[in-house]
């Protein structure tokens, strides 16, 4: 299939573009300034879209900095909710199926259960409002879409979790990291074959109501950010690459602008019964994308 996606540079643009071939689709990213989700201008973002044909698009562009949302509500919003809703539009004119992609911040993060789809949403920032207000206009712009909500993003490509806490073990003995936030970290190039299978089920059966609508998609199994930061390590470690000890430390030790989720943990079960997709233990994911990593390292020196 011709899947666009957009965005040029971001974790899961990059996974797709990287992985698309050997599914058999041809990823076509359009990004800024083609297509400039924060600009208003619908008309402008179908025409991007319509310019690369596509049989599918995926909308994984975001105004993605947490932190910084909270003194740049305008602009959050304008990426992820006005522009997130022009892409759904110009995907129902162009009658193609949408894959969108969400958060887990749309969540309050209070409980001890991961969240299922259709539990109670309470955004604690900026970004997760933004993300959420984006769901709800990608499903009323273009019900062929399915929105999958994901978390603990990280890959070879960007900047990310695994990145920062190998490039600091370089020059640290000791982090401290969050122990009492806990989640479930994926891997974009897991996330990019979730989404392609998505893409490839809502095109294969357009009218089978199960496959749209509100999904998560995250790697199996959790961990805290510390335990996370440990698995790095361990990874990193085995390769003769940096590793540090992990001191856990409380949520309120590191306090950030956006407060987070305590428990982020999504229940992807809907997404398995309907779709197929089940994303790998996020050990195994980690342990292929720090090699990934190390041998980047190791051919720079
Ligand atoms: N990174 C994470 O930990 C998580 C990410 N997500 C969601 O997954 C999706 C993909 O995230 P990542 O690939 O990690 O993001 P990223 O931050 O790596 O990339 C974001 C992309 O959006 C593009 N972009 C930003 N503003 C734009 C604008 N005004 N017009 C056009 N393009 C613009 C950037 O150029 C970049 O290509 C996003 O929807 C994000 O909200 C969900 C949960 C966690």
């Amino acid at each position: 299939m011709r899947i666009a996606v957009t965005g040029l540079a971001g974790q899961v643009v990059q996974s797709l573009v990287e992985r698309g071939p050997a599914a058999g689709h041809v990823i076509l990213p359009v990004g800024r300034p083609a297509l400039d989700l924060a600009g208003g201008d619908g008309a402008a973002i179908r025409a991007a879209l319509a310019a690369v044909r596509p049989e599918a698009i995926v909308s994984a562009a975001a105004y993605t900095a947490v932190d910084k949302a909270e003194s740049e509500p305008d602009l959050a919003f304008a990426v992820n909710a006005a522009g997130a809703g022009h892409v759904a539009q110009a995907a129902a004119a162009l009658g193609v199926p949408l894959v969108h992609l969400s958060t887990d911040y749309v969540f309050s993060g209070e409980g001890t259960r991961a969240w299922r789809e259709d539990d109670p949403t309470g955004p604690k920032g900026v970004y997760g409002a933004s993300k959420l207000a984006g769901e709800q206009a990608v499903l009323a712009a273009q019900p062929n879409s399915a929105v999958l909500r994901t978390a603990w993003v990280y890959s070879p490509f960007g900047a990310n979790f695994v990145k920062t806490m190998l490039r600091l073990a370089a020059s640290r003995d000791t982090l401290g990291v969050v122990a009492d936030q806990v989640g479930n970290p994926t891997s974009a190039l897991d996330i990019a074959d979730g989404v392609m299978q998505v893409a490839q089920n809502l095109a294969d059966r357009p009218t089978d109501e199960s496959l749209r609508g509100l999904f998560h998609m995250t790697g199996s199994g959790e961990t805290s950010w510390a335990g996370f930061a440990e698995a790095i390590f361990a990874a990193s470690a085995g390769l003769g690459g940096p590793s540090a000890q992990v001191h856990p430390i409380a949520t309120s030790d590191y306090p950030t602008p956006a407060a987070r989720p305590v428990n982020s943990r999504l229940d992807c079960a809907k997404l398995a019964a309907a779709h197929g997709v089940r994303l790998p233990d996020w050990r195994l994911s980690l342990a292929g994308v720090v090699a990934r990593l190390e041998r980047q390292q190791e051919e720079a020196r």
